[in-house]
C-alpha cells in the first residue's frame, strides 16, 4: 500500500493525513472547500514545526513529509489510491452518501475505511457493492499523540481487509486492537458516558467545571479532566455519540446531557470554535 486519500481536513483528518504522509505514504487530503484543505494543511504545518523546534524531526524530514500531502477538493484528483479513509462529519445519513459516491469512483479493490466514533460500519458497507473491503479504521486525538487504533470488523468484512488495516496500523507506528462492531465499540463507549455525566455534574451544580476536571485528574490520574476533553474532541462530536449509543440501545443510561444539547445549539463546540466548557485562543 503506497497511497491514501483522507476524507475530511478538520480536528482528525488533518491529524490522519500526518501520520500517514509521516510514515512515508503520498496522501491527498480532501475537503469541501480550499479555506477547509488550508486550514487541515496549517495545522499539519505547525505540529510539524513544533516537532523540528524540539529537534525530533529535521527542516527537509519536514518539507518532504509535506511535499507528500497534497490538498483537494475535487475528488478525482484522487488517482491510483489503494485506501480511502473517510473522516467526515458524524452523521450516518451524510457518511452513506459519501460512501455511496466513493463506490462508484473508485476500483473495487481499493479498501474505504472510516474513522466514525460510534457509527454501523454494517450499514455504511451495505450502500457499497465491495462490503467485504469496508471497516473502521478508528483513531484518537490528537492523532499524531495517541498510541490507539480501534479496527472495527462490519458483519461482512473480510479477514483479508481487517489483516491489511491491522498491520498498516502496525506500519503508522500504532497499536490496534481488535472489535466486533457494537454502537460507541470500546473506547466511546466507556468513555464518552463519563464526559456526559461531567456535562450533567457542571448543569446540576454539583461543582464548577474546574473543579470537575481537577478532580478527576488528580483523583483518577486521568491526563485531562472530562470537560477540557470534550473541547479537545467537539461537543458536537460527544453529543453525536451519546445520541448513537442512546438510539442504538434504546437504553435512557445513555440520554445525552441537555446542557451539551444546548452548547452544540448555540455552536459553543469546544476548541474548534474557541469555545466551549472553556474559553480558547488560537495560542491554547
Ligand atoms: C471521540 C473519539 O472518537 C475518540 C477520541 O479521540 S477520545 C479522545 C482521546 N484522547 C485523549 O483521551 C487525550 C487525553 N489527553 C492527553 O493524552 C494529553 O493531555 C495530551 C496528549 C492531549 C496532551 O499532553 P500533555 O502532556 O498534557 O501536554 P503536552 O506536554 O503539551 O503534550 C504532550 C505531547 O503531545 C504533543 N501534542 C499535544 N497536543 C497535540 C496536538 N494537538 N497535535 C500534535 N501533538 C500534540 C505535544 O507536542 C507533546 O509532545 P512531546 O512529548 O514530543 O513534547
Ligand atoms: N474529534 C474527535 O476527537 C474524534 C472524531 N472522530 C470522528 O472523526 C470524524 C471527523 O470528526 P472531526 O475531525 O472531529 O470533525 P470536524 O468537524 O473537525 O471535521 C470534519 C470535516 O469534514 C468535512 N466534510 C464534510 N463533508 C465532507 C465531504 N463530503 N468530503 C470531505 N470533507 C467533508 C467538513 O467540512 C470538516 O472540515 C467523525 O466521524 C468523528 O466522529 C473519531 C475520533 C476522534
Amino acid at each position: 500500500m503506497k497511497s491514501v486519500l483522507v476524507l475530511g481536513a478538520g480536528t482528525m483528518g488533518s491529524g490522519i493525513a500526518q501520520v500517514f504522509a509521516q510514515a512515508g505514504f503520498k496522501v491527498f487530503l480532501r475537503d469541501i472547500e480550499i479555506n477547509l484543505v488550508e486550514k487541515g494543511l496549517t495545522t499539519i504545518n505547525k505540529n510539524l514545526e513544533r516537532l523540528v523546534n524540539k529537534g525530533k524531526l529535521t527542516l527537509e524530514d519536514k518539507q518532504e513529509i509535506i511535499g507528500r500531502i497534497k490538498g483537494i477538493v475535487n475528488i478525482e484528483e484522487a488517482q491510483n489510491v489503494d485506501l480511502v479513509v473517510e473522516g467526515i462529519v458524524e452523521n450516518i445519513e451524510v457518511k452513506k452518501k459519501v460512501f455511496a459516491e466513493l463506490d462508484e469512483i473508485f476500483p473495487a479493490n481499493t479498501i474505504f475505511a472510516t474513522n466514525t466514533s460510534s457509527l454501523s460500519i454494517t450499514d455504511l458497507a451495505a450502500v457499497t457493492k465491495r462490503p467485504e473491503k469496508v471497516i473502521g479504521m478508528h483513531f484518537f486525538n490528537p492523532v499524531p499523540v495517541m498510541q490507539l487504533v480501534e479496527v472495527i470488523k462490519g458483519v461482512a468484512t473480510s479477514e483479508e481487509t481487517y489483516q491489511t488495516i491491522c498491520d498498516l496500523v502496525r506500519q503508522l507506528g500504532k497499536t490496534p486492537v481488535t472489535v466486533n462492531e457494537a454502537p460507541g465499540f470500546v473506547v466511546n463507549r466507556l468513555l464518552i458516558p463519563m464526559i456526559n455525566e461531567a456535562a450533567y455534574l457542571l448543569m446540576e451544580g454539583v461543582a464548577t467545571a474546574e473543579d470537575i476536571d481537577t478532580a478527576m485528574r488528580l483523583g483518577a490520574n486521568h491526563p485531562m479532566g472530562p470537560l477540557a476533553l470534550a473541547d479537545l474532541i467537539g461537543l458536537d462530536v460527544c453529543l453525536a455519540i451519546m445520541e448513537t449509543l442512546h438510539k442504538e440501545f434504546g437504553d435512557d443510561k445513555y440520554r445525552p446531557c441537555p446542557l451539551l444539547r444546548k452548547m452544540v445549539r448555540a455552536g459553543h463546540l469546544g476548541r474548534k470554535t474557541q469555545r466551549g466548557f472553556y474559553q480558547y485562543t488560537n495560542e491554547n
